[in-house]
């Protein structure tokens, strides 16, 4: 199984770094316009084959589209990343461009590939990218529920004083400080209810941590994050390539599921070797309906500053 990644920054050689050493495909090509950057970073990986002991072979690129041919999935994070004190929303003017222009060159060589788009503003990026390719929507697929639904799990685990692995939640809506929904009533610690063990307060700072959790990272690093991006990215791709139908939030197109239309958001999808192969209603109740009612108009308006590229 082959796997481009294009953008060979924080992000995507972090995912090339786990898809390698989880030996998830057989073949990772990492493309970059920096002249050597991807060569270095793919040169880089394949030295730790012998010592994390992995058969993955690593390439890189400057720019040629045709070592990609063939790809089975191809995961789309070049562009910029944020930087302290901006949203994910003021990416839009450079990122568009190059993710339309990176979708339309995939193609040429990888016209049955599954597309994985990481670059913000994700879901903005995501519909560009389906709308600009006519590719089928099961092909398309935005990563941003899987990254915020393990942060979510993460600062549960902080608060219950438990292992993140026995913690089960989801976060669904957009990818953004302001649109995502950490659905805390749905979460559990192994089944029971998280409401159990955290007041209501204790919840709602959870849930307002995990919203926040890339700007504060942001905040940290002096850039956005990479190591649990990169590892999200991979634990999707996994699920793609070795058909493991896992049910992940992931921002798809949308035609009356959730209430929303013509549309890419984060929901509960089934994700197996055909791409989006289901979406699963979890049954919202009235406050969360409005939450992800409120998420689409902030995600639709953001889409509508995309008429100069579509
Ligand atoms: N969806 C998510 O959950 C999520 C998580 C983390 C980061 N991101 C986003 O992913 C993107 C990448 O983040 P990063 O930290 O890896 O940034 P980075 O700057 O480390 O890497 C981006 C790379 O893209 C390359 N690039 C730019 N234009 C290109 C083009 N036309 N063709 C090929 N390569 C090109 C750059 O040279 C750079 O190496 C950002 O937009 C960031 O906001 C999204
Ligand atoms: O926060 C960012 O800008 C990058 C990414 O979307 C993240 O959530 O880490």
């Amino acid at each position: 199984m082959k796997v481009t990644i294009v953008g060979a920054g924080n992000v995507g050689a972090t995912c090339a770094d786990v898809i390698s050493y989880r030996e998830i495909a057989s073949e990772v090509v990492l493309v970059d316009i920096k002249e050597g950057f991807a060569e270095g970073k793919a040169m880089d990986i394949m030295q730790c084959a012998t010592t994390t002991v992995f058969n993955t072979q690593v390439t890189g690129t400057t720019g040629d589209y045709s070592k990609t041919a063939g790809s089975d999935v191809v995961v789309i994070t070049s562009g910029i990343p944020r930087k302290p004190g901006m949203t994910r929303e003021e990416l839009i003017g450079i990122n568009a461009g190059i993710v339309k222009s990176v979708a339309e060159n995939i193609l040429v060589h990888s016209p049955e590939a599954i597309i994985v788009v990481v670059s913000n503003p994700m879901d903005t990026m995501t519909y560009l990218t389906l709308k600009a390719t006519g590719l089928p929507k099961n092909r398309v697929i935005g990563m941003g529920g899987a990254l915020d639904s393990s942060r979510f799990k993460y600062f549960l685990s902080k608060a219950l004083d438990k292992p993140s692995n026995d913690v089960q939640g989801m976060v669904i809506g957009g990818h953004g400080d302001t649109t995502m929904i950490p659905l805390t009533r749905l979460a559990s610690y192994n089944g029971a209810p998280v409401s159990n063990y955290l007041s209501q307060e204790e919840l709602d700072k959870v849930a307002a941590s995990t919203m926040v959790g890339g700007a504060t990272l942001t905040g940290l690093l002096g850039t956005s994050a990479w190591y649990a991006p990169g590892a999200s990215v991979a634990y999707l791709v996994d699920s793609i390539l070795n058909n493991q139908k896992r049910m992940i939030a992931c921002s798809v197109f949308l035609e009356g599921e959730y209430g929303q239309e013509d549309i890419c958001m984060g929901v509960p999808c089934i994700i197996g070797r055909n791409g989006v192969e289901e979406i699963i209603d979890v049954k919202l109740n009235d406050t969360e309906k409005a939450a992800f009612a409120k998420s689409a108009e902030a995600v639709r308006a953001m889409n509508a500053d995309l008429k100069s590229v579509l």
